[in-house]
């Protein structure tokens, strides 16, 4: 274990606002793109992950080797309003283009701040790296959306490296109004050439086909390979899904708790070209696969509050057409 990093971040003292107090040893406040501030946090060996408090957004998860696992555009702009291109954005209250808001709604390109004092989460013992972010919206975001929340985000580095995210998500209207959201956790996967990569757990599942007016289709056959453009959103997925990258001989297993759906996205040659922050070539190295709530909205009573976790593992996989056993993947 890496040793205690200072509570109190020399960036954080250096500003006119009172220092944000990290409550775990093992994460730090820095500067990182552009003069914005993101966390550290440091677990076991060298695993480590960065979260960013412009998107609440995880932007770096590295294994014990330094190994970087998400993928980040060399060409992300981290300047407001542009959300970060890659690591973990996080869409609410809107999932792409399912509602009247901005794509995937605000709070990918809103200022988070540390919460220091969050209401208690049944938390594993051995989990020493972690940081609790709150959203609350301002004025001008309830003009657009009219309905006071608050979100809290826990992020935090597992003894074994696994990457959790925990999502709070409470309803403080005080007008007795419910609300209504759709959700994703946009994760962002490094592989190693896209046409290599098969996604195992969403064979025989009903998507809605993003390329096709959100028209709904049953998937056919075998895992899922890339060989073109790709923008679907699996419905009532398991919770386990396998990203296998063959040729880094790495299996990415993604756990989700209380999101139905999953989207799997790649831009593929021509979108690629066409958005301004992410490399032409860079489709071959990403994989987004996002657990999510998109066909069933969620609604939430005043003083309700839902819960949605991902849980990120990277295990070697000594994978080879035919081989894998995915039962072994997915419920190990
Ligand atoms: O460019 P953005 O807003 O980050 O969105 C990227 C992609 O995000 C995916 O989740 C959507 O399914 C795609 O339709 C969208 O193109």
């Amino acid at each position: 274990m890496a040793g205690p990093a200072p509570a109190v971040a020399a960036s954080a003292a250096a500003s006119q606002s009172p220092p944000m107090q990290l409550p775990s040893p093992f994460a730090e406040l820095v500067k990182g793109s552009s003069g914005l501030e993101k966390i550290v946090l440091r677990g076991a060996r060298n695993c480590c992950a960065e979260i960013y408090l412009y998107g609440g957004q995880v932007t770096s998860w590295k294994n014990d080797n330094g190994e970087e696992l998400l993928f980040l555009s060399s060409k992300a702009i981290f300047k407001p309003p542009k959300a970060i291109r890659g690591g973990i954005p996080i869409c609410f209250p809107q999932f792409g283009t399912h509602g009247n808001l901005e794509q995937h709604g605000f709070a990918r390109n809103r200022f988070w701040t540390i919460d220091n004092n969050p209401p208690p989460l049944p938390v594993n013992p051995a989990i020493k790296a972690y940081v609790d972010l709150i959203l609350k919206p301002s004025e001008e975001d309830l003009k657009i959306w009219p309905h006071s929340f608050e979100f809290r985000l826990r992020v935090s580095l597992g003894p074994s490296g696994d990457l959790s995210l925990t999502s709070r998500i409470r309803n403080t209207n005080t007008d007795g109004r419910p609300f209504s959201y759709t959700f994703a956790y946009h994760t962002y996967f490094s592989v190693s050439d896209i046409s290599e990569v098969r996604v195992e757990g969403l064979e025989t599942m009903d998507y809605l086909d993003n390329l096709k007016a959100k028209e709904r289709f049953t998937e056919q056959g075998d895992a899922i390979v890339f060989e073109s453009e790709v923008d679907k959103v699996y419905l009532a997925a398991p919770s386990k899904i396998a990203i296998i990258d063959h040729e880094k001989k790495r299996t990415f297993v993604v756990t989700k708790e209380g999101l139905p759906d999953a989207v799997v996205w790649n831009p593929w040659d021509k979108k690629a070209k066409a958005m301004q922050d992410f490399g032409d070539a860079e489709y071959k190295s990403m994989l987004c696969v996002e657990p999510a709530a998109v066909e069933r909205p969620i609604t939430l009573k005043p003083g309700e509050e839902w819960k949605g976790r991902l849980v990120l593992s990277a295990v070697p996989s000594s994978y080879c057409s035919g081989q894998l056993d995915p039962s072994e993947v997915l419920q190990g």
